[in-house]
């Protein structure tokens, strides 16, 4: 890959190649972030609906702040693939999940785009090493999976294929951050990526439920909305856990609830729970933490809680109001078990 033409912090004009859901959200997040954005799609109402899905999102873009000289002007949607991405510093492709068509394209843009510059592909699960088989260069392809909607939900997580080259990693996570996004450089390909492999097992196993009579859609949403999504939203599943298990922490946790999962609560088939396995996720737990004791973290944890519901609308005003940030003593610890 000849080296990048731009350095992340200079790129001024993005390319956005797919402008359905994600293509188009990315447009209006790179829009928002003050880029020049030239977008294709070759659906022939592809523009009207790209700028349908712009001003919907702009409201929000604005409560959130938009960025000095941002504009849904400053978009530009394209004759041809090759236009579009004729002088872009940066190209986001967001094409159907299909595996031949990403192959494809991803060739396609590489032809056309300027030498250097990194092309990302917004793909779900495949692998890069498996799309980039028909570039010319394929060093400069990575995968930027985005989470819908792009211009809200700040994760991208960021990995090369087997024939990246490891500066283009480099240079699309540095320059996801500088346009304001929250990035995970992943070190080695994992079909799914790492949010996606956990959805995926959340996921398959409502499908089961749902198939089997067992609950209801509505009881698996309420499941996650009334129970353990209020605590994801700003604490992991991990140090959840880890505070499942009182001032023993991972470890009890995992002493105290490792055999339940060989109980037959999941279809999926469980790891086995041995003492490497037990370490990593104690230490893994340990590092999250850093220096925040179990106390401080069950009332980081119960103070989230509360402005989730505060945020989500579920916690009457009077509640709400006037009450102030938790700070639990180490002698509430008991209640966490
Ligand atoms: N929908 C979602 O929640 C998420 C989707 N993604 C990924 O984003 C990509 C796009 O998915 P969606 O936006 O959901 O699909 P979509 O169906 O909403 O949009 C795809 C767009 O690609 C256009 N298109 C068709 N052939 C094309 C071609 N040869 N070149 C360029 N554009 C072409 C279509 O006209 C359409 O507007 C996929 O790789 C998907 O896995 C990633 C994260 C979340
Ligand atoms: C449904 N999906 C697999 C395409 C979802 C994603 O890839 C990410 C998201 O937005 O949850």
């Amino acid at each position: 890959m000849p080296s990048s033409p731009c350095a992340p912090e200079e790129v001024r004009r993005v390319a956005c190649v797919g402008a359905g859901v994600i293509g188009g959200g990315w447009v209006a997040h790179f829009l928002g972030r003050g880029y020049d954005v030239t977008a294709w799609d070759p659906a022939p109402d592809a523009e009207e609906k790209l700028r349908r899905l712009v001003d919907a999102a702009w409201p929000a873009l604005t409560q959130i702040g938009l960025a000095d000289g941002a504009s849904p002007d400053r978009l530009t949607v394209a004759a041809t693939v090759e236009e579009a991405v004729a002088d872009a510093q940066f190209v986001q492709e967001s094409a159907p999940e299909k595996l031949e068509l990403k192959r494809s394209l991803l060739a396609q843009l590489d032809a056309a785009a300027p030498p250097g510059v990194v092309i990302a592909s917004s793909t779900s699960g495949y692998p890069m090493t498996d799309m980039q088989t028909e570039a010319a260069d394929p060093g400069r392809l990575v995968v930027g999976h985005p989470f819908n909607p792009p211009y809200l939900i700040p994760l991208v997580e960021v990995v090369g294929g087997e024939r990246t080259d490891a500066a283009a990693v480099e240079w699309a996570s540095r320059f996801y951050k500088v346009a304001g996004k929250s990035v995970i450089t992943m070190e080695r390909e994992l079909p799914g990526f790492i949010a996606n492999r956990l959805q995926e097992a959340l996921w398959r196993e409502a499908l089961h439920m749902v198939a089997g009579g067992e609950a209801t859609v509505k009881e698996i949403d309420d499941s996650i909305t009334e129970g353990p999504g209020l605590r994801w939203a700003f604490m992991g599943p991990c140090l959840t856990f880890a505070l499942a298990g009182g001032e023993g922490g991972m470890g009890h946790m995992l002493d105290h609830f490792g055999p339940s999962l060989k109980s037959p609560w999941t279809r999926l088939e469980a790891p086995e729970l041995d003492d490497t396995l037990r370490a990593a996720m104690v230490d893994g737990c340990d590092e999250a933490a850093g220096s925040r004791t179990i106390a401080q973290l069950v009332a980081e944890r119960d103070q989230g809680v509360i402005d989730v519901l505060r945020a989500t609308g579920r916690l009457p005003r009077q509640r709400a109001e006037g009450t102030d940030a938790i700070t639990h003593t180490p002698s509430t610890m008991g209640d966490e078990k």
